[in-house]
C-alpha cells in the first residue's frame, strides 16, 4: 500500500470491518474520484451538459455533481472562474443533499470553509431566504467568501464567528443547519495523504469534545420542527454514531431522520458504538460520562437510530470515507409571513422604485446573448437611464470629496450607480460596513458585534475622488441581460484567459453590446460564453482589467 496508515488506526477498523477490510485498505491504492457541481444559480444543468469541456458522468446522490477526469483539470478552465462549477469530492456533495434546502429557507452553514457545501446550499436557494455561512478560522473565511461570491450568491452572509457567539444573535432562527464537523479525517487518508500525519494531532479525543459543543449550540439556533445535519469525513464511532446518540440523549426533541439516499450508501453502525462503551475503551472521553440521572450516557434507543445515517466507504461507493445523519427537531413548523422579521424586507433599488426585472429574475439565464436582449432591457427608459448616470456623475466629484465617503455618500453612490448600470431586482437592507455597500438579507442588527466578513451581497464602494468602484461579487452574480454594458469574450480564444489574468484588453466599440441610449464608454461587465466574470473599464478602444488580484488565472 502506497499510504503508511497510523497502526492504532489500522487495528482499530481490522477489529470492526472483519473480513471487508481487506478490499478496505486494498481501495488506498485505487485513485481517488474527482467530481465537479454544477452551479445552477449561473448555469442551466442542461445547458452545461450540452457546453462542457469535461467528459461527465453522473454522481448517483447529486443530481447537479459530475466524476471528472482530473487529468482534464477541472480548476484551468475559464468556466471554473464565471464560477460555472465548482470542484468538489463526491461523497461531500451528499450533506447538503441530505438537508434539502428549499427557496426561501433561513440556512446556517457552521463550518463551512471553503465553502464547498455553502455554495451547494446556494444553488438551492435560488436567491430567496437566507444563508449565514460561518467558520472559527480567519483565514479560512477569505476562500469561503471567495467562492461565495465567485458563485454569483446574493443572499448569504459570511461570519467568522465561535458557534456560541451566533447562537446569541440567532436563536431559534434557522429553518436547516448543517455541521459539517470538524473531524479527525480519516476518510480523507487518501485524497489528502496529509490527513495521516495531522491524525494525531486532530485526535478522536479532542474532536469529539468540539464535536458535542457544536451540536449543543445549534440545537438553540434551529426553529422548531427544523431539520440539522451532521456530516464528518471520518470512520470513527465516537465521532459519528456515538456523538448522535450523546446528542439525542441530551435533547429528546430530536429523532434521527431518513436519508435521502440511503440505498446508495451503507448504514450506520450503532454496534461499534456500542462496543465501545460496553469495553469501557474508545479513544473519547464523553462516553464514560454519566448521562443526566446517572443513566447511561448512551442508551440503546437512542444509539438504535442511529443506523439510520449513511456511512460512504471508499470500497463500497465511487467517494472518499464519510458519515452523514439527519436529527430532526419534533417541534411543529410555525408559519412565516413573507416579509416577516429575518426574511429579505424587499427590493430597496431607486429608492423604493425597483427597476423591472428580468423575466425569470435573471439567474441561470447567461448564455449567448440573444437578439430579444435590447428589447428586454428597452423596458427601462433610456431617457431615465441616462439622466440618471449623467446626475452620478455630475453630483460627483466635488460633493463626494467633501463628505468623505460617508455612509450617506456611500449609499447614494450605490444606488445612482446600480440605476445606471444594471437592472437587477435586489432584496434586502442596503447596508455600508466597513466602506462597501452590501445587499444584506438578515436585519443588520443581528450582526453587531458579530466578527463578519460579509454582511450580505457586496455591491461595491466609494475610493478617492468619489468614484463608485463596483464589487466583482456584483458582476459575478449579474447575468449580461442585466448589465448596461457587456463585452463577451470566447472561451476558445486567449482572450478570456488574458482578461482573467488581469491583462488589458483592446476591443473595438462594436464589441460592447448596450442598451439603448447607452454609450460604450464605462463599466462593462465582461462575460466569457455569455456568462459573467467581472468587470472592465471601457474608453477609447481600451479595457481597463477590474478581475481582482486574488481571483486571477495563475500560471
Ligand atoms: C470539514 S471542514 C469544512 C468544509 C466545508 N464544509 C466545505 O464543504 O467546504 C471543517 C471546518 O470547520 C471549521 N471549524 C472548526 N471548529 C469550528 C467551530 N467551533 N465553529 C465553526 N467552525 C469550526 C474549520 O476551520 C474547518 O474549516
Amino acid at each position: 500500500m502506497s499510504i503508511q496508515l497510523p497502526p492504532l488506526f489500522e487495528s482499530r477498523m481490522q477489529r470492526w470491518l472483519g473480513g471487508e477490510y481487506e478490499d478496505f485498505v486494498a481501495s488506498y491504492d485505487r485513485p481517488r474520484h474527482a467530481g465537479i457541481r454544477v452551479n445552477t444559480l449561473k448555469i442551466g444543468l442542461e445547458d452545461f451538459k450540452a457546453a462542457s469541456p469535461f467528459g461527465l458522468k453522473p454522481i448517483p446522490w447529486c443530481e447537479t455533481g459530475f466524476y471528472v477526469d482530473e487529468n482534464e483539470r477541472p480548476g484551468k478552465h475559464p468556466y471554473y472562474h464565471t464560477g460555472l462549477y465548482y470542484i468538489q469530492e463526491p461523497s461531500a456533495m451528499e450533506p447538503a443533499e441530505a438537508l434539502r434546502p428549499e427557496p426561501g429557507d433561513r440556512v446556517l452553514d457552521l463550518c463551512a470553509a471553503p465553502g464547498g457545501k455553502s455554495t451547494q446550499i446556494a444553488a438551492k436557494l435560488e436567491g430567496r431566504g437566507v444563508l449565514v455561512t460561518n467558520d472559527i478560522s480567519a483565514e479560512r473565511t477569505k476562500a469561503l467568501a471567495k467562492n461565495i461570491e465567485m458563485s454569483g450568491v446574493r443572499n448569504a452572509v459570511v461570519l467568522n464567528e465561535t458557534p456560541e457567539r451566533i447562537a446569541q444573535r440567532f436563536p431559534a432562527y434557522f429553518d436547516k443547519i448543517l455541521i459539517d464537523a470538524p473531524c479527525s479525517g480519516e476518510g480523507m487518508f487518501r485524497k489528502d495523504p496529509d490527513a495521516v500525519r495531522q491524525w494525531e494531532k486532530h485526535s478522536v479525543e479532542v474532536c469529539t469534545v468540539m464535536q458535542r459543543d457544536i451540536l449543543d449550540t445549534v440545537a438553540s439556533m434551529l426553529a422548531p420542527g427544523g431539520r440539522i445535519v451532521y456530516s464528518t469525513c471520518t470512520f470513527s464511532p465516537e465521532e459519528n454514531e456515538a456523538m448522535i446518540a450523546l446528542f439525542l440523549a441530551r435533547h429528546p426533541d430530536f429523532v434521527v431522520g431518513e436519508m435521502p439516499h440511503s440505498p446508495l450508501f451503507a448504514p450506520g453502525r450503532p454496534e461499534w458504538a456500542a462496543g465501545l462503551a460496553e469495553s469501557g475503551g474508545g479513544l473519547s472521553p464523553l462516553l464514560h460520562e454519566p448521562a443526566q440521572g446517572g443513566e447511561p450516557a448512551l442508551r440503546p434507543e437512542a444509539l438504535a437510530q442511529t443506523a439510520r445515517a449513511a456511512r460512504i466507504w471508499p470500497h463500497l461507493a465511487e467517494g472518499e470515507g464519510h458519515f452523514v445523519c439527519v436529527l430532526e427537531h419534533t417541534g411543529e413548523k410555525a408559519a412565516r409571513e413573507a416579509g416577516a422579521a429575518g426574511t429579505a424586507p424587499g427590493p430597496f433599488i431607486g429608492a423604493g422604485e425597483p427597476m423591472p426585472a428580468a423575466e425569470d429574475g435573471g439567474r441561470a439565464s447567461g448564455g449567448p446573448k440573444g437578439k430579444g436582449r435590447r428589447e428586454e432591457r428597452g423596458a427601462r427608459s433610456p431617457r431615465r437611464e441616462d439622466k440618471s448616470a449623467r446626475e452620478a456623475r455630475g453630483r460627483g466629484r466635488d460633493a463626494y470629496v467633501r463628505e468623505e465617503a460617508s455612509e450617506e455618500t456611500v449609499r447614494r453612490a450605490c444606488l445612482d450607480f446600480l440605476a445606471a448600470h444594471v437592472s437587477v431586482p435586489l432584496t434586502g437592507t442596503l447596508l455600508i460596513s466597513g466602506g462597501y455597500a452590501y445587499a444584506c438579507p438578515v436585519e443588520p442588527e443581528r450582526l453587531r458585534g458579530l466578527k463578519v466578513r460579509r454582511s450580505g451581497f457586496r455591491l461595491g464602494m466609494v475610493k478617492s475622488g468619489g468614484r463608485f468602484v463596483p464589487s466583482n461579487a456584483l458582476a459575478a452574480a449579474l447575468s449580461p441581460r442585466e448589465s448596461a454594458r457587456t463585452l463577451n469574450l470566447s472561451s476558445s480564444l486567449p482572450e478570456a484567459v488574458s482578461y482573467l489574468k488581469g491583462e488589458t484588453l483592446t476591443p473595438g466599440e462594436e464589441r460592447i453590446e448596450r442598451a439603448e441610449g447607452v454609450d460604450a464608454k464605462g463599466y462593462v461587465l465582461v462575460a466569457i460564453d455569455g456568462y459573467a466574470a467581472g468587470w472592465g473599464k471601457w474608453a477609447s478602444g481600451v479595457l481597463k482589467n477590474e478581475y481582482p488580484a486574488g481571483w486571477r488565472w495563475n500560471g
